[in-house]
């Protein structure tokens, strides 16, 4: 997936984003880091089709994002934005069973191929025993691997999460970062998203953007990328950058005013 030259302002503002490139390798897991207002949502729904480019175009499969329908963008790329919300009475198993509506004619029924789907998308998330439960019963993990199990019965080869471990306890983050390293693992699912756990963005991502003010900083792996004087000039934090067992660290001791 490529973006090249993107331009983009929200309500005819002064572009908030200038001649931006971005390349997203296939089978990676790419995650957006960047402080507050520093458009990681703005790039992701860019990315995701759901915002439009000004001028500039971003590909998928060298078709050009601007020129497909929904339906057919929602056959690539799935998304789970940052907050969600479902009517009170649906169950899991018919939420999950949206996901498919990209795939189908009006009104055409759920066929055998879609169940087996849906089974599978249920299975990944580990979401069995909950099936037939109200999504809304859940607790902030659980429905937060349903909302990605709805993603995943799209069949995305890209998944794009906009932080999706926010407003979970540690486990449950721990949880959800372990299933998006499975789905990229197990199921060649190109994952991109956006998180705001530096050390978290560093174990689970090949390829890691760092964003300020609308602009992409720095792009690479953590290896490469990550180190004090670039935190220091993003999230004007100073820290320690350290290695353990070749992974690499950052521990954060003041905030400093540059
Ligand atoms: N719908 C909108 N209309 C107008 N301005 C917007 C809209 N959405 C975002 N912005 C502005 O665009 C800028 C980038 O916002 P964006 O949400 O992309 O940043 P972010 O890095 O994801 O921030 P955060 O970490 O706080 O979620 C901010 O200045 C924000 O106020």
């Amino acid at each position: 997936m490529v973006g090249k030259n993107i331009e983009f302002s929200y309500d005819g503002n002064k572009e908030f984003i200038k001649g931006l490139n971005v390349n997203i390798q296939k089978g990676n897991v790419t995650t957006i880091l960047g402080p507050n207002g520093s458009g990681k949502s703005t790039l992701l729904s860019l990315l995701c089709g759901i915002s439009k480019v000004k001028s500039g175009e971003i590909l998928i499969d060298d078709l050009n994002i601007s020129n497909m329908k929904y339906k057919d963008i929602a056959k690539k790329v799935a998304t789970v934005h940052q907050q969600n919300s479902v009517p009170n009475d649906i169950s899991v198993e018919n939420l999950i069973s949206y996901g498919r509506l990209p795939h189908k004619g009006f009104f055409e029924k759920e066929t055998k191929s879609d169940a087996e789907v849906i089974d599978w998308a249920i299975k990944c998330t580990g979401l069995e025993e909950y099936r037939d439960k109200q999504v809304m019963s859940l607790s902030g993990g659980e429905r937060q691997r349903v909302f990605i199990s709805m993603a995943l019965a799209q069949k995305p080869e890209v998944l794009f999460l906009d932080e999706p471990t926010t407003y979970l306890d540690i486990y449950h983050q721990i949880e959800i970062l372990e299933l998006v390293k499975k789905l990229n693992e197990e199921y060649g699912i190109t994952i991109v998203m956006v998180l705001h756990d530096i050390n978290q963005a560093i174990k689970y991502s090949h390829n890691i953007i760092i964003m300020k003010n609308g602009r992409i900083i720095k792009n690479g792996s953590a290896k490469n990328i990550i180190n004090r004087e670039l935190l220091k000039d993003v999230y004007k934090v100073d820290g320690v950058v350290s290695t353990l067992d070749k992974d690499t660290y950052f521990i954060p001791t003041r905030v400093c005013n540059m």
